[in-house]
Order: C-alpha cells, then sequence, then structure tokens
C-alpha cells in the first residue's frame, strides 16, 4: 500500500542559489590575494563591524562578568554533558598493534590535527549551544590550537554569553568576524590564527559553501544545510508534544523542514488541528519563520505499520529522528538513516540542540544516508604504521618482488629483494650454484 499523504510540502528545499557559489567563490579569490584587509572590508560592508578582530582577554573577562550567574550555570551544565559525551568516544578511539607474521609489525595510531577552525554562527539566532559543540569536541579530542570565529552581532560584536561559552568550552582564541571573510580567516590563518587543518561547524548558505569550496587542502566537517526533523509517532503519542515539537523545529527558518509519520489517523488529525494555534502564539519574526517552514515544506504522512513508517524514516534520512512510539528498542535496532536519534515522548530534539550531550552538528537534507555528525573523530587522523625485523623479509622480499613484476614495477621489486636477509642469499647463491 502507498503511503497516504495528509499533508504534503507544496515548496521544495532550496538549492544552494547557483548565485551564491559565484558570489563566495569572488569574495574567495579577493581573501586569498589580500588577506586580513579584504576581511575587514567584508566585515565593515556585510555585518557593519570597525572594531577589532581579535577578543582580547580582557574583553572576554569583562563579558563574563555581565552574563547572570543563572545563565552561566546554564551553559556550565550543557557543557559538562557535551564534554563528558565526547571524552566517552575518545575512548573509543584507540590505538592499535598487531603481529601479522612474525617479524611483521603493524598498528594504527590516533592522532589529533594540530589547528581547528570553529565556526559558531550567529546572524539570526546567537546559537550559544554550536560553541559547545565545536570547540568543547575538539578540545576532547585533543586539538591543541583552537580558533573560534562567530560574527558580530550589532555594535557590541560577539554577545556576552556566546563569548563565555566559547571561554569555557575552551577556544584558544575568538574572532569577531563571521561569513565567508570568517571561515577564511581561520582557512588562511588571518589575524593571529595559525592556517586550520579543519574547519567544523554550521552555519548560513555562504557559510556552507565558502566551506565546500575550501575543502581539499583542508578538512571540513560536512557540507551542513538547512537543518531538518522528522517525528515517528504510534498510537500512544500525545498529539500536544507532537505538534509542538514539530513548531519548535520549524522556527530554526523557512528553509528548515519538520515532517510527521504516524499509524494513527486521530493523532495526525488533531496534530493538524493544533499546529496552525501554536504557530500563531510564537513571538516575531519565529511565527513567520515556523509558519513559512511548515506551509512549504511540513509534511504528515499515515503509515499502514511501523515497518512502513521505518521505511519512511530511512528514506528522508532525517538530521533529527525522534520515535514517540511504544517498544523503542526494536526502533533503536531498526532505523539506520538519521544524523541523531530521540527515543521516547520525554525526551525532545530540543534537549539535543541546546544541553543532553550528543552532538547538534548534524548532517542535513539526506546527507544521513552516508554520515553522521561531529564527533571527536573528525579532529583525529587513524594513521598507521608498520615494522619488519627478522624472519619477515624474506618473505616480504619475495612477494613483493613477485607482485612487483606481475606489475611491471622492477624497481619495487629490486627495492624488496635488498632486504633479504644475507642467510638467504646465501641459501639462494648455494642452491643456485
Ligand atoms: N545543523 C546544525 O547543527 C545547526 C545548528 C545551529 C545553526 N544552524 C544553521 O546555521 C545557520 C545560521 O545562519 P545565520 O545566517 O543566522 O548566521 P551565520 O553566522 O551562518 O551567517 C552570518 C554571516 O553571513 C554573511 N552574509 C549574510 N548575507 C550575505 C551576503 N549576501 N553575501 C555574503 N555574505 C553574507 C555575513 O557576513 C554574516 O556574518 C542557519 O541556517 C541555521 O539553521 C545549524
Ligand atoms: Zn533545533
Amino acid at each position: 500500500m502507498p503511503i497516504t499523504v495528509l499533508k504534503s510540502a507544496p515548496g521544495q528545499p532550496p538549492q544552494a542559489a547557483a548565485g551564491i557559489a559565484d558570489t563566495v567563490s569572488v569574495m574567495l579569490a579577493r581573501l586569498r590575494a589580500g588577506g586580513a584587509q579584504v576581511a575587514l572590508e567584508y566585515a565593515r560592508n556585510l555585518d557593519g563591524w570597525e572594531g577589532p578582530v581579535m577578543v582580547t582577554r580582557a574583553a572576554i573577562d569583562a563579558a563574563a562578568a555581565r552574563v547572570p550567574q543563572a545563565l552561566k550555570d546554564d551553559i556550565a551544565w550543557a557543557h559538562e554533558n557535551i564534554s563528558r559525551f565526547a571524552a566517552a568516544q575518545r575512548a573509543t578511539a584507540q590505538d592499535m598493534e598487531i603481529e601479522l607474521r612474525p617479524g611483521l609489525l603493524a598498528g594504527q595510531r590516533q592522532i589529533p590535527l594540530n589547528a581547528a577552525g570553529c565556526y559558531v554562527p550567529g546572524g539570526r539566532y546567537a546559537h550559544i549551544a554550536s560553541a559547545l559543540m565545536t570547540i568543547a569536541t575538539a578540545r576532547e579530542a585533543g586539538v591543541p590550537d583552537i580558533t573560534a570565529c562567530s560574527p558580530p552581532r550589532g555594535a557590541a560584536g560577539i554577545p556576552d554569553a556566546m563569548l563565555y561559552a566559547m571561554d569555557l568550552a575552551g577556544a584558544h582564541r575568538i574572532l569577531t568576524i563571521g561569513g565567508v571573510q570568517g571561515v577564511a580567516a581561520m582557512a588562511m590563518g588571518l589575524f593571529g590564527a595559525p592556517p586550520a587543518d579543519i574547519l567544523v561547524g554550521p552555519g548560513n548558505a555562504y557559510v556552507a559553501e565558502a566551506k565546500r569550496q575550501l575543502f581539499g587542502p583542508i578538512g571540513i566537517d560536512m557540507f551542513a544545510g538547512p537543518t531538518d526533523s522528522l517525528i515517528l509517532a504510534d498510537g500512544s503519542a500525545d498529539a500536544e508534544l507532537v505538534a509542538a515539537d514539530l513548531v519548535g523545529q520549524a522556527e530554526h527558518g523557512a528553509t528548515s523542514p519538520v515532517w510527521l509519520a504516524t499509524t494513527h489517523r486521530p493523532l495526525a488529525q488533531a496534530v493538524l488541528a493544533r499546529i496552525p494555534d501554536l504557530i500563531a502564539a510564537l513571538p516575531e519574526p519565529n511565527r513567520s519563520a515556523a509558519r513559512a517552514a511548515w506551509n512549504d515544506l511540513g509534511e504528515v504522512a499515515l503509515c499502514d505499520d511501523r515497518e512502513e513508517m521505518a521505511q519512511y524514516a530511512d528514506a528522508k534520512a532525517p538530521e533529527h529522528l525522534h520515535v514517540q512510539a511504544s517498544d523503542l528498542d526494536w526502533w533503536r535496532g531498526r532505523l539506520s538513516c538519521y544524523g541523531s536519534l530521540f527515543l521516547g515522548e520525554e525526551t525532545t530534539v530540543s534537549f539535543g540542540d541546546k544541553a543532553a550531550g550528543p552532538n547538534h552538528v548534524l548532517p542535513t537534507g539526506g546527507a544521513a544516508r552516508y554520515t553522521g555528525g561531529l564527533s571527536v573523530h573528525k579532529f583525529l587522523k587513524t594513521v598507521t604504521w608498520q615494522r619488519v625485523t627478522g624472519p619477515a623479509r624474506d618473505d616480504l622480499a619475495r612477494v613483493t618482488a613477485g607482485i612487483s613484476r606481475a606489475e611491471g614495477m622492477e624497481g619495487h621489486a629490486r627495492s624488496a629483494e635488498l632486504r633479504r636477509l644475507p642467510q638467504a642469499d646465501t641459501m639462494a647463491a648455494t642452491s643456485k650454484g
């Protein structure tokens, strides 16, 4: 049976406008040629920022003193969860060593990157939690040099609470600069930062495109577009919670889809009936953002059974996947395509966005088919080594020479044969002679 769509999405999530790629490519070329001078020019023209770019210790301390203690406590509580989760993840990334043959040792090491650049978005909302998610994770991975940047929000620059969070999470330096020029400053090593080995963190279409174009000689976490969320609900779900969760995530903006799949028609109808009121009750500009997201991109699908819901979820490969249904263990075992999974109605995507612990920098737009989100692993290189001694030399020389000659690579064969043990040479000479 085909899935019944009770509310379809008339709009399509916008593809990165062709104009954005061109704009970013021109900006990066100018930044490569003109460095800090050009970055300052963009900061002034795009964000009205004339102030210094590097935030001083005194400015960070002054900002911290202005943050209300209750908010500091909240940020510290969230930071502790995020750091502890990342530290536990770090412990799963192990060095290893194996003796493949007598005298043939090989292993892998986990080596942190030398320098990370964390982009903390700050255009529409002040994404305090994103600062914790990127910087604390780099820190727990063991990256010794972490630069964070964020655009100024008005004449006061980066908001006090954001500076506090960036500093608490362990940034070694903070730059007041955003957008393409912020990403470029970290990639190219401007304003006193070393050139980053990896650029991480969410951002708008200009930021994402800048990371994409810089990728290659420099690493990136992933290509992250507008956020998306899917709720799977059965008859046990609470329509009020489901509706509130959909509206909450729609607040991200007009390009952020939210979807519901359910086996229970009365639930779908109750949610559909409730959503307009919840949207109307939001303050502006969040109300307009949520309304546009819901009207254009919101979708409600009625499924026959839970297996059909699971197939719907795998096809969407959502960034956030929230199950409000019974038998949560079955769901955790069955679902395979999501950035992060939220199990049960006592949790909510908001918890994960701000404070729970698992990273909120996640694959969007179906990228969860092939990747998970930001983790300590993105800041680690799994590299290998090998060491040959004694008895393994002759076998390796023989096999390598054999394969090399079959490939037509005589130079490789000779390098290999030079490693034969002297005794083997003698034996070969004896048996020949
Ligand atoms: N997936 C996640 O985990 C996650 C988490 C938080 C935020 N986000 C996303 O991050 C994004 C934040 O976007 P934002 O805009 O609020 O902040 P932002 O910091 O990403 O972008 C602001 C910058 O954009 C640049 N800019 C704006 N208009 C421009 C133009 N016409 N040409 C060149 N540059 C221009 C400016 O320099 C400005 O500094 C949202 O899309 C949000 O959904 C995602
Ligand atoms: Zn969210």
